[in-house]
């Protein structure tokens, strides 16, 4: 990763009313990294993306894209920059390659042969000469994609990019924007509410609630920083294991359910625990633990607010 940031987004805020929809989010975003913005529904992420390209004035704040402010430079910042923010924008009775050359009219310098780059680049090399309205919704997304790779952008923004596809589609997408950022050095950010779509395509990720980001990490990070684990011992007799435990532990919060008794403690500590209730005399049928996932750190982070 690069030192510099693509993107510099500095205490932007949005007021609507007297509803602060984003309030105060800052965050940078480097060249060749895929970003992860995620939050529940109505967070803000689609609010944040439209002021960062112009669809929305800013209220407060600053977003400086590749040196250049959004709000008093608009044109050379815009520039630097492509994005699908709602559908995107398809003449269906044309056909993909069509779509691309009209497209490419609207900006300047973009030759024939940036034209089949992008083609190849998105894989619709097959299909290109045939009409949109025949696409399915993944190759439209493709479409889209090579539409907002034309120019070269030095950024890519992208508003839940799998919204709608099935898992071969979710997947293909992945993959591109992976390759993007890697081989192009392309910085690209996607907003999603789906929590294992990120953790599978991004390198960072924020977590945006309620206009606020509460987290910004590195995937790995995000679910290795906690190194507890939920253990379940089966045990029997459950009632002397929660007593030993209880008084050998006794910060540590158990949980008895049926037969099982379940405990939150660092993986260095199961074969210390195990040796205790042995040595109690205590039955144990098996150990079972549980790594956290990133939904379990995600809902831990924004207090137990549901994500679909
Ligand atoms: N023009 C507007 N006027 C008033 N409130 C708005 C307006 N636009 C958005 N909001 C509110 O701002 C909040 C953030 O909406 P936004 O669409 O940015 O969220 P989101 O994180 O993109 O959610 P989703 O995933 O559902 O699109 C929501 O509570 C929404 O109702």
């Amino acid at each position: 990763m690069s030192e510099e940031p693509i993107v510099s987004i500095r205490d932007l805020t949005k007021v609507i009313g007297k509803k602060t929809i984003i309030d105060h989010l800052s965050f940078d975003v480097y060249p060749g990294e895929v970003f992860g913005f995620l939050g529940p529904n109505g967070a803000g992420k689609t609010t944040t993306i439209r002021m960062m390209v112009g669809l929305m004035d800013m209220t407060e704040g600053e977003v400086l894209i590749d040196g250049s402010s959004v709000k008093t430079n608009f044109e050379d910042a815009i520039v630097k920059v492509g994005a699908i923010v709602e559908n995107p924008e398809l003449y269906k009775f044309l056909t993909g390659y069509q779509n691309l050359v009209h497209y490419s009219r609207m900006m300047k310098g973009i030759t024939k042969e940036r034209i089949q780059e992008v083609i190849k680049l998105v894989g619709l090399e097959g299909r290109i000469k045939e009409k949109v309205k025949g696409y399915s919704l993944g190759m439209r997304q493709r479409l889209g994609l090579a539409q907002a790779l034309l120019h070269r952008p030095k950024l890519l923004i992208l508003d839940e990019p799998t919204n709608g596809l099935d898992p071969a589609g979710i997947r293909e997408i992945r993959q591109y924007l992976r390759t993007l950022a890697r081989e192009e050095n392309v910085a690209v950010i996607v907003s999603s509410h789906l929590l294992s779509e990120i953790e599978l395509m991004c390198d960072r990720i924020g977590i945006i609630q309620k206009g606020k980001i509460v987290d910004v990490q590195r995937v790995n990070d995000f679910i290795q920083n906690d190194t507890a684990v939920m253990v379940a011992f089966e045990v029997d007799p459950l009632e002397s294991a929660v007593k030993a435990i209880k008084e050998a532990f006794p910060e540590h919060d158990i949980d008895p359910s049926d037969r099982k008794l379940i405990m939150k403690m660092e993986h260095e500590m199961i074969p210390e625990v195990t040796a205790l209730l042995v040595e109690k005399g205590i039955r144990i049928y098996s150990i079972q633990s549980s790594v956290k996932t990133l939904e379990d750190v995600f809902l831990e982070v924004t207090g137990g607010e549901q994500v679909v």
